[in-house]
């Protein structure tokens, strides 16, 4: 699939946008502080709904305005798409050919962009949130189940957490809000096993190619509960560990176990990827992992995402940046924030390239 048109009006630094884009690769370049990753954040916001860099929707609106909208035109293989995200203070609305779309996980899958930026490198290190954030966004954009029943989940599990805040809780009702709350992580747990699997193969096989070794590679998946492929199996081991913990959720009053509490360690030949690798391996890693995402959404909806990469070129050698851009077939669509116009002209021997110039929320074709 690809973006044909955009329209970005009051997001970030840009008034009013108004691009058309051919295939190929898509080389924005600039300054510092121009508009190349708020262009790239626009385009995954179309994607996930949600930016990469703020849970609020507000810092995305312009300074000064009052909303936002943006707006693209996509085309696939046997379809084209015309959808729209509008933000203001009430909310965001959501629209595919102008007409609203209520549900979230109706909305998500309708365009599919793949992102990888410098800041992502915080995943290896950072809180286990941030790679629960890095499981939940990449798998919703592959699952419109995964979507819905993660929202369910975290419906409930707020209601629990609210439940147990109540001066006298009634264990009856609270089991009532446990077990429904266990169907859903129960789906969620077993669909974060078999992701982390699918992309764990699909990264290794890339990351090879890239760093023309033999390390290992693995995602170890810090689950709640041990994995099995019957869910009642599943839901017997989870009930017995809310039973087992009851008296302390209702001490603590909070959940203390759950799909909100897991975590997944990356692993480079059996070492922990957070403290073992180098800065240059856990870059490929996180490469390899974005590939990997970009061939599973192919298997399963039978066409590319478009890939957005910010500012890669400063975290990749020479052969590593030639190897990512030949590696995918010449019908990604990829757009590429740079600092240096002259990298265009390299990656024009070996893709066909269009080059924009971004300066203060203008972009203009050279
Ligand atoms: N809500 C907003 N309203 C107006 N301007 C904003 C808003 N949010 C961010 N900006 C501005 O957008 C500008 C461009 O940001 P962006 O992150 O796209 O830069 P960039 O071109 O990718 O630069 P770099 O090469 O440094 O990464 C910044 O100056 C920032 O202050």
């Amino acid at each position: 699939m690809r973006v044909s048109e955009i329209r970005l009006h009051d997001f970030r630094n840009y008034e009013d946008l108004q691009a058309v884009f051919s295939d190929g690769i898509h080389v924005l370049a600039g300054k510092n502080a121009q508009g190349k990753t708020n262009l790239l954040e626009a385009l995954l916001y179309l994607s996930t709904t949600r930016s990469h860099r703020t849970n609020t929707d507000k810092d995305l609106i312009r300074e000064k305005s009052e909303a936002f909208f943006i707006r693209a035109k996509i085309e696939k293989e046997h379809k084209k798409e015309d959808i729209q995200i509008t933000v203001n203070e009430k909310g965001k609305n959501l629209f595919i050919y102008q007409n609203p779309v209520n549900r979230v996980s109706d909305f998500i899958g309708e365009f599919n962009a793949v992102m990888f930026c410098p800041d992502d490198m915080s995943l290896f290190n950072a809180s286990p949130r941030v790679r629960r954030r890095f499981v939940d966004m990449e798998l919703s954009k592959i699952s419109k189940k995964y979507v819905s029943t993660l929202y369910v989940a975290l419906k409930l599990l707020k209601e629990r957490n609210a439940y147990l805040k109540q001066e006298h809780v009634d264990k009856a009702y609270l089991e009532v809000l446990t077990s429904q709350l266990i169907e859903e992580e129960v789906v969620i747990i077993q669909q974060r096993h078999y992701f982390l699997k699918e992309l764990l193969e699909k990264c290794q096989k890339f990351y090879k190619e890239l760093s023309q070794d033999d390390t290992l590679l693995n995602i170890s998946y810090d689950s709640c509960i041990p994995f099995d492929e019957d869910k009642n199996v599943m839901k017997e081991a989870l009930q017995k560990k809310y039973a087992k913990h009851l008296a302390r959720d209702i001490y603590l009053k909070q959940t203390i176990i759950g799909i909100h509490k897991e975590d997944f360690t990356f692993m480079i030949n059996d070492k922990d990827l957070a403290t073992y690798a180098s800065q240059g391996q856990k870059r490929s890693v996180l490469l390899a992992l974005k590939i990997g995402m970009v061939y599973m959404i192919r298997d399963i909806i039978q066409e590319f995402p478009v890939l957005l990469l910010d500012d890669v070129f400063s975290e990749l050698d020479v052969y590593r940046r030639e190897k990512l851009l030949t590696s995918l077939p010449a019908e990604v669509q990829i757009f590429i924030s740079t600092t240096d116009t002259t990298e265009a002209e390299k990656i024009r021997k070996l893709r066909k390239v269009t080059l924009w110039k971004v300066a203060n929320g203008t972009l203009q074709r050279c």
